[in-house]
């Protein structure tokens, strides 16, 4: 094991990092005073009015007002802690091997996981493992291993092949200083001329159709298996062997040489044992695993977690994570250090805002400027040490040969070594034990990254944000409006988790971390609870405009400049963090728009979810997303069309919405061709018409789309039931 050494006294004249803060700064911060005096004046009006109603309606709508409003008050609260010190940061790599010399560079075990063959090809995690293997960094000194929660003899096979593949692929893409490291992403950009291209590409090809056919089949041809060795490891999955019941299966290839001589990464698969009689604890269970078998294997003492759909895109991201861990002495407390997660594939105007501008760019970069970004599950390098409590209060586990500073003697293949990594993956190892707890990626919510980052913080440990120009990684990204809201469903699960745990963001974390950070952990915790004033703003106001019932001020009196000014406020600033975050116009659009939809569908089924899982009725665990592309679904996508397709509740309350804000709208329309006098009325005639203006994908989802990812029939006329009964409703309410 390497440690990090020490640079020599010339650090300042080569420095390796600088951090800068935002010019907006101080314009943020003038405009946070403003707008709270806005929020106050709001505030102070509503009790006006609560104190002055005269009706029991008028009294329950202002009621329903204050309610929404104090949510959004405190998710403003929570978004302007990122806004008052934001960090950008450069690195200068060229200047290591002044400080630190290449055998001095740390070693490095790098994570991999995965979970279903059927949902994450395994020529997916084929083209992650290769592009990680190939980074620009001593070989010797990565390990990368994979985590296989699928027990997929499937995805096995295709790591067997990518080791062989790897022979050829690192040399390759060393001799020829290729930047693409991923096969299929260099395959896929045309007018690539390096000598031997074809040849390559036609064996990455030929491996493909292998690992595919493999896939496709769900089982491995005999003429595949090349030797006893791949017949022996491929048997072990004998009768019986099924994805949640099975003994571990620790395949490693030994540190090889390339064909041109070069050493090689180590390249370990890891399925844990699983058994149905103790909890596995989804990702979290798999990367506790992987950090006790890969300290027992080579103990690196930088560890990268990776999901397996996010390949590297950048060979030097190693040396500009470097650049920050090179000083160790002066940053004992760091803990580890967050690239942003980004995707490829996007099409062009965003249209599920799968690129979370604001979660893994804008608001990380805010953070950086206080303890520290959250840590979001993939393209982020730990000290191993962030494992084992706090910086200056260690928590060790009793094997000694687990902890974080011990010394690795024997080879990886030596048989003291492979017995003891299969003892510590045994699905009863951690029983009794503070893994999961105390020790290692924690436990008890399905959002595993976020609950991990912020124990971490919590015990004193800072991270670091670090967004390069050209990606460092990029994943895929779920192409329907189904799997995007799913995927957001569950992350809401995971935060109400750890909101109703003990480490409560708001309190435990504000106490330990300082209010700004506590606040800002607070930002995506509290996620869930923007569903309250979305469904009361694109309800309310509407509903009550059939009912030619005020809710907001006129438009001739001086209240009514403050909501436009709280509204446009928040719109333009938002607006302009997205587009100085290198967004577009139609970008920030569709991203508002996803807000909207997030708030009527994934946010408020995630609190039901949530609910019930606590009632102990029913709890669907941890649904991997899909990363499978159909070719017609991928199409529409790239057209932009918005993807409904499967019957689901979640799209119920959308089109809900989008029929009772086009009836509102056609009805004061019709008001004022009629000569109504909607002075009282403009507001909410605006809401409406923003409603309809969003809504206009799924107006052509019900109406006049005939493809397969139209909107189902059966939402459509639920829908349109549980609009017209609320319309009649407000009707014979009477008019207050
Ligand atoms: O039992 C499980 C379930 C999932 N995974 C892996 O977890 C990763 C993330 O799963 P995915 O379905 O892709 O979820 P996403 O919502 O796309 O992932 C985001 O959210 C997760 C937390 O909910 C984080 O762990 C991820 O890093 C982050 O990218 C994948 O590599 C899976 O293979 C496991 O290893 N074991
Ligand atoms: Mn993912």
């Amino acid at each position: 094991m390497t440690t990090i050494t020490t640079p020599p006294a010339t650090d300042a004249a080569y420095p390796l990092h600088t951090s800068q803060s935002l010019r907006r700064t101080v314009l943020n911060r003038a405009f946070a005073l403003i707008y709270a005096s806005g929020i106050l004046a709001l505030f102070y009006r509503h009790q006006f009015t609560l104190r002055h109603s005269t009706t029991f309606i008028s009294a329950t709508i202002t009621t329903t007002f204050l309610i929404a409003d104090l949510v959004l008050a405190f998710m403003w609260t929570t978004t302007t802690s990122f806004r008052l010190y934001p960090t950008t940061r450069k690195v200068f790599p060229e200047n290591l091997e002044k400080v630190l010399e290449e055998k001095g560079f740390p070693a490095l075990d790098i994570f991999i996981c995965t979970a279903d063959p059927y949902k994450e090809p395994p020529m997916n995690v084929v083209n992650t493992a290769l592009s990680l293997m190939a980074y620009d960094y001593p070989p010797e000194k990565i390990s990368v291993y994979v985590s296989d929660d699928g027990g997929s003899e499937l995805t096995l096979f295709a790591i067997m092949e990518a080791a062989k593949f790897a022979k050829i692929w690192l040399p390759f893409c060393r001799d020829n200083n290729i930047v693409d490291r991923c096969p299929e992403a260099l395959f896929r950009s045309n007018g690539i001329t390096f000598s031997d291209t074809a040849k390559i590409k036609a064996m990455y090809e030929n491996m493909k159709l292998k690992v595919e056919n493999v896939v496709e089949r769900g089982q491995i041809s005999v003429e595949y298996i090349v030797n006893e060795d791949e017949r022996k490891v491929l048997d072990k999955w004998s009768q019986g062997f099924t994805c949640h019941d099975h003994p571990t299966v620790l395949i490693e290839s030994e540190q090889e040489n390339d064909i041109k001589g070069h050493p090689m990464p180590n390249l370990i698969y890891v399925s844990r044992e699983k058994s149905k009689a103790s909890p596995h604890h989804f990702k979290a269970g798999a990367l506790n695993v992987l950090l006790r078998v890969s300290a027992v294997m080579t103990n690196a003492p930088i560890v990268l977690t990776q999901d397996c759909d996010m390949y590297s895109n950048d060979p030097e991201t190693p040396k500009r994570m470097l650049c920050f861990y090179a000083h160790q002495s002066t940053c004992y407390d760091l803990g580890y250090v967050q690239f942003p997660q980004r995707f490829h594939g996007i099409n062009g105007v965003d249209i599920y805002g799968s690129e979370y501008k604001r979660l893994y760019v804008i608001n990380p970069e805010g953070m950086d400027g206080l303890r520290g970004p959250c840590y979001v599950g993939s393209g982020c390098f730990f000290v191993r040490r962030v494992f084992f409590g706090g910086p200056l209060s260690p928590e060790l586990p009793k094997a000694r040969q687990l902890r974080p500073d011990h010394v690795v003697e024997k080879p990886i293949r030596s048989p003291q070594v492979l017995a003891l990594a299969n003892e510590v993956a045994g699905s009863n190892y951690e029983n009794g034990s503070f893994w999961g707890s105390k020790m290692g990626f924690r436990y008890g919510s399905i959002s595993e990254d976020f609950f991990t980052g912020l124990h971490q913080h919590c015990r004193g440990w800072k991270s670091l944000f670090y967004h390069p120009v050209r990606p460092a990684f990029l994943g895929d990204l779920p192409i329907s409006l189904y799997d995007a809201l799913n995927q957001n469903r569950r992350w809401c699960i995971g935060l109400l988790e750890v909101v109703f745990s003990k480490y409560n963001p708001l309190t435990f974390g504000s106490h330990f971390m300082g209010p700004l950070m506590g606040l800002a952990y607070s930002h995506n915790a509290f996620w869930p609870i923007w569903s309250i004033p979305i469904i009361i703003y694109s309800l309310v106001p509407q509903l009550a405009l059939l009912n030619r019932l005020s809710v907001f001020p006129p438009a001739t009196n001086i209240w009514f400049l403050l909501y436009v000014f709280l509204f446009l406020g928040a719109n333009i600033q938002d607006c302009l963090d997205f587009m100085l975050a290198h967004g577009t116009f139609p970008q920030w659009w569709n991203d508002q728009r996803m807000w909207l939809i997030r708030g009527l569908s994934s946010y408020f089924f995630g609190f039901m979810e949530f609910s019930i899982k606590r009632l102990r009725i029913a709890s669907k665990g941890f649904l991997v997303t899909s990363k499978v592309v159909d070719g017609e679904q991928s199409k529409r996508y790239d057209n932009g069309v918005f993807e409904f397709g499967v019957p689901s509740p979640m799209f119920v309350p959308l089109a809900t919405v989008a029929i009772v804000n086009v009836v509102a709208f056609a009805f004061g329309i019709v008001q004022i061709l009629e000569g109504g006098n909607m002075d009282g009325l403009l507001g909410q005639m605006g809401l409406a018409c923003l409603g309809v203006v969003n809504s206009w994908p799924i107006y052509e989802a019900m109406l006049w789309r005939s493809d397969k990812g139209k909107m189902p029939r059966v939402i459509t006329v639920i829908s349109t039931f549980v609009a017209l009964f609320l319309c009649t409703l407000v009707l014979v309410v009477p008019n207050a």
